[in-house]
């Protein structure tokens, strides 16, 4: 064994799981600590509103190839943007760790661009410790099959006919086809809500955007076992120059086309009509993720609330523990420009 192929064996593998805002990255991440097979993982998690949602689902899984102390929470912004800050900080505390993780998982916000990340482990402080194992893509089939990330053309001619110099860069088609553009794998999420044949065209529409073959795989709920997404051996820091993105030529990017926004919520009778309230604020202000908890009065479990587009599902995840406040928070994502005063009355009525 010569010394290059010894020193990438030693290395700690990361596996980066990306994907557009609610695509089904945690869910996936779950059914990967859930298959590990006793392999000891390390997590970071980047969300881009400040309420820890998935790592709070995530620690409360109890997997045991996941200790607590291995899981750590990256709130309020992206991890793209803050690699130095945020991101080395974080993988120094899990390198710390006695014994060391065995692998790595980071699953980004949903409005990151996966690119700087892999980047960073080009670094060498970085590269001499750890590899890209992987670049894991999760694609909600739903959403692409409702069109959410093609511009409506009609729209737009009508757009422009108004206003000719019109910016017709859609955000969320460029950050979603920047999460592809870098993957070496690509899962294509919820496939219960698509039929067969929307399947196989989506499939073959993402192959056609990309300039490298990459594996497409179906799933439902992320249920992918995990030594199909571990190991993949990429080591994407050697090839960050062949996977393109649409932010290549800018020195920053900040995710201005984009906001959160932050809601308390008072505890709630059923969840029933509290949820088509909040399919009521999805459709009024086009937004693009809401998550959190509530509670439910007289209910001893916190309800857990998620909607993706206006897609909602709710649940009760676990008990409130003693002393812990009730407090109802949900995190609301969209394009730049929500109305929070209009989101909160809606949500009050
Ligand atoms: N119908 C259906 N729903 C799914 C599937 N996978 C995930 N979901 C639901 O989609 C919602 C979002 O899932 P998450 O796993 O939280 O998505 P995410 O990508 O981590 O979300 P962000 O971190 O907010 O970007 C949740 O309500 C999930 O239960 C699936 O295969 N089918």
């Amino acid at each position: 064994m010569n010394d290059l192929s010894h020193s990438r064996l030693s290395r700690i593998p990361a596996t980066i799981v990306t994907g557009f805002l609610g695509a089904g990255k945690t869910t996936l991440i779950r059914h990967i600590l859930a298959s590990a097979g006793g392999r000891r993982l390390a997590l970071i998690i980047n969300e881009f509103g400040d309420i820890g949602v998935d790592g709070d689902i995530l620690k409360g899984c109890g997997e045991v190839d996941c200790a607590e102390d291995s899981i750590i929470e990256l709130a309020n912004g992206c991890i793209c943007c803050t690699v130095a800050d945020d991101f080395l900080p974080a993988i120094e505390r899990l390198l710390a760790l006695d014994p060391p993780p065995e692998h790595i998982i980071i699953e980004t916000s949903g409005l990151a661009l996966p690119k700087p990340l892999v980047k960073a482990f080009d670094w060498p402080g970085v590269r001499a410790r750890l590899t890209v194992d992987g670049v894991i893509a999760v694609v909600d089939g739903a959403a692409v099959a409702d069109g959410r990330f093609v511009d409506d053309p009609e729209k737009l001619a009508l757009q422009r006919q108004a206003d000719p110099s019109i910016d017709h860069d859609n955000p969320l088609e460029e950050v979603f086809e920047d999460q592809l553009l870098c993957a070496d794998l690509i899962v294509l999420n919820k496939i219960d809500l698509i039929a067969a044949p929307e399947q196989a065209r989506i499939a073959s529409d993402i192959k056609a955007l990309l300039p490298r073959a990459t594996k497409v795989i179906a799933s439902q709920q992320g249920r992918i076992d995990a030594r199909v997404l571990l190991g993949l051996g990429a080591a994407a820091e050697d090839d960050v120059s062949n996977r393109r993105s649409h932010h290549d030529e800018e020195a920053e990017h900040d995710h201005d086309d984009f906001e959160s926004l932050i809601m308390e919520v008072d505890a709630i009778d059923e969840a029933a009509p509290f949820i088509r309230r909040l399919e009521a604020v999805a459709e009024a202000h086009d937004v693009l993720r809401i998550k959190g908890f509530v509670e439910a009065r007289g209910k001893p479990m916190r309800l857990l609330v998620q909607g993706v587009g206006n897609r909602f599902q709710h649940s009760f995840d676990r008990p409130w523990e003693s002393g812990e406040a009730r407090c109802g928070r949900l995190v609301i994502i969209g394009k730049k420009g929500l109305d929070a005063a209009a989101i909160k009355r809606m949500l009050e009525r």
